[in-house]
């Protein structure tokens, strides 16, 4: 029999790709310690491996090969179909030797902490205790129980969509391109950002990377598109802001030399700014196109966050910006939806995003009511439209563990004096000023640290590890390459205990990393570093805001939706998840799913070729 045919995840209107016009367009210390201490690294990690680095890497490597040993263990007890079928052509297990500090303290730490952090189970799976419930209204997600030190999904290629829009900006058009959650539109701007970076290599400020709002900003590595024009709140007119640019050298340089404008989270812009921003480049540029001629790349899907209201001014959207279609030569629409592979769950999301929910799509979130149990002990990060919530709920969690607990608090810098800014930038990191984390705290990583160690993947805190007891011990002994280092600590600076985190990957792969500080910059385009931040990458994920969840891909999803409140929040809320099965919506209100009647009536102006 052949197989039945597969529906292919497409975003709305999937039948038709658009490529409209702008015509068409109208306008580890032994006892339970406590360490506070600002952690003194410095913000950027040297190139080369330091000694206390190598340390560390030779403890991962070490920690890696265990955990591919400790699975054969494992495998060895259990069925012999989770083993992988060895071949003739296997290579030989290759056998690292842990140092032997890692045998003292932290080895021997893992142990005791994977018993405190997953409570009663005395399981050598790491991921929690099994729990024999399955009624008709809980779902039991069984865990799995392979590890894995290297296992690599496949690399991401664009589509021929993405590669069509990427080859349109190389060639130096300005143009427009959206897509429903998912479809992605960060992974095409990421490529786009990289590609213009090399085009313009020898003027590295002619690429302005900007977003609507800080948070999104940080996540390309950018700046708000405030910071970017030097314009303040810009309330004033568009004159009156020029001319403030203009009293401004560094801003108005940045306005002269940019060759290329990125704005990301365009839905969050305000039609009335971008209005100004248009008028704004024209000044400063003295060309009469809008923009002063820069070549502008917008972004956003209109269906999620629209623009902070102004009191009790309607919403105007970028859109509706007189200068849009004007400074929009080309719109295009990413039709395919690779965040969901399930094309029930893109259809009942696209249907959301629409604002026009079927029946049975209606009875099928209703359905998600459910309680879900994963039995590797991870639970759902349950998404919040206020900050307080989220507080409130991680700390319950964290009061609820008794394993040991580090404090880390972030080192920040940057050029900006002026406080209040300052500290309004440094909130928009995803990174907070303090970390308090706990063996057997639910973290989720918030740095993309190679294929399988995404910003996203969630995890345990298994222990915490002293990378310097660890060189202490060998303190004196030549390194590798014969040369003593005694002070190899300089490079992390202080002695604190990092934390030891087993990440649950795809698949349930487990894989067990320690986690070193990173930095994260706002930085304009001439390389000023406006603000930063060097923190561990990690956050507590019980609970996250949907504010900050945007843009980010999660396996495990709650959502209480009579706490929801704005146009948009619970499609990006709900849109988060993979799968159905790892989405619980509590509360489901077909009422509470509306998308916003300017952006559907907008939607429908598109003009649309197959
Ligand atoms: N060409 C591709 N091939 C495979 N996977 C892809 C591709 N493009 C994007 N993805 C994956 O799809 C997921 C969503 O991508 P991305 O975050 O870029 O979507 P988005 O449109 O920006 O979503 P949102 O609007 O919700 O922020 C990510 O896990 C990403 O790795």
């Amino acid at each position: 029999m052949p197989p039945p045919a597969t529906k292919q995840p497409m975003s709305g209107l999937r039948s038709v790709k658009r490529d409209f016009s702008s015509n068409s367009l109208r306008p580890a210390s032994q006892s339970s310690t406590t360490s506070d201490d600002p952690i003194a690294w410095e913000p950027t990690p040297p190139k080369k491996l330091s000694g206390l680095e190598q340390r560390l890497k030779d403890i991962q490597d070490a920690l890696n090969s265990q955990i591919s040993s400790s699975e054969s263990t494992l495998s060895q007890s259990q069925s012999q179909s989770q083993k992988r079928p060895s071949t003739s052509q296997d290579p030989p297990a290759k056998r690292r030797q842990l140092p032997q500090s890692w045998d003292e303290k932290p080895h021997a730490l893992s142990q005791r902490s994977r018993a405190a952090a997953y409570g009663a189970s005395s399981s050598s799976r790491a991921f929690g205790a099994t729990r024999q419930v399955n009624t008709n209204e809980t779902l039991v997600i069984p865990s799995a129980t392979k590890s894995s030190a290297t296992s690599k999904p496949a690399p991401v290629f664009l589509s021929q969509e993405q590669t069509h829009i990427l080859r349109l900006v190389e060639s130096g058009q300005s143009l427009f391109y959206t897509g429903s959650a998912g479809a992605g539109k960060s992974v095409l701007l990421r490529e786009i950002i990289k590609s213009m970076r090399k085009k313009y290599l020898k003027s590295p400020d002619a690429v302005a990377v900007t977003a609507s709002t800080g948070i999104a900003a940080c996540n390309i590595g950018g700046v708000t598109i405030h910071s970017f024009a030097g314009i303040g709140l810009g309330t004033e007119s568009a004159e009156q802001l020029a001319n403030k640019v203009q009293k401004n050298r560094k801003a108005t340089t940045r306005w002269l030399r940019t060759k290329v404008l990125i704005i990301d989270e365009v839905s969050m812009v305000d039609g009335d700014l971008f209005d100004k921003l248009a008028r704004i480049g024209s000044i400063i540029r003295k060309r009469p196109e809008p923009f002063g001629a820069i070549q502008v790349v917008v972004t956003g899907d209109f269906f999620q966050l629209p623009p902070v209201n102004k009191g009790s001014a309607a919403v105007k959207f970028a859109f509706e910006a007189d200068m849009w279609s004007q400074t929009i030569k080309k719109t295009f629409n990413l039709t395919k939806v690779f965040r969901q592979r399930d094309p029930e769950f893109v259809d009942m999301l696209n249907e959301m995003r629409f604002g026009r929910l079927s029946d049975r799509s209606i009875a099928k979130f209703k359905s998600l009511s459910r309680e879900i149990i994963y039995e590797d002990g991870l639970g759902a990060t349950e998404l919040f439209p206020r900050r307080e919530d989220v507080e409130r709920s991680n700390t319950v969690r964290m009061g609820g563990i008794t394993g040991r607990e580090q404090v880390y608090n972030a080192y920040d810098g940057g050029t900006i004096a002026d406080l209040q800014q300052r500290d309004k930038m440094l909130a928009n990191f995803m990174a907070p000023k303090r970390l308090v984390l706990k063996e057997g705290a639910q973290v989720m990583l918030i740095k993309n640290m190679d294929e399988t160690l995404v910003n996203g993947t969630m995890g345990k805190i298994i222990g915490f590890v002293d990378p310097a007891a660890a060189l202490d011990d060998d303190a004196g002994k030549p390194s590798s390459k014969g040369a003593k280092e005694p002070k190899a600590t300089a490079s992390l600076g202080s002695r604190q205990l990092l934390p030891m985190v087993e990440f649950l990957q795809p698949g349930g792969l487990r894989r067990q990393v320690i986690i070193q500080p990173d930095t994260w910059k706002v930085e304009l385009p001439n390389g000023e570093v406006q603000v930063s931040r060097t923190q561990i990458p990690l956050i507590l994920a019980w609970a996250m805001s949907i504010h900050k969840s945007q843009g980010q891909t999660l396996e495990r999803v709650k959502v209480d939706l009579a706490k929801v409140f704005e146009k948009g929040q619970a499609y990006v809320a709900l849109s988060r998840a993979t799968s159905l099965d790892g989405l619980q919506v509590l509360h489901f209100d077909p009422m509470k799913v509306q998308a916003h009647p300017k952006v559907v009536e907008w939607s429908k102006t598109l003009e649309t070729v197959s």
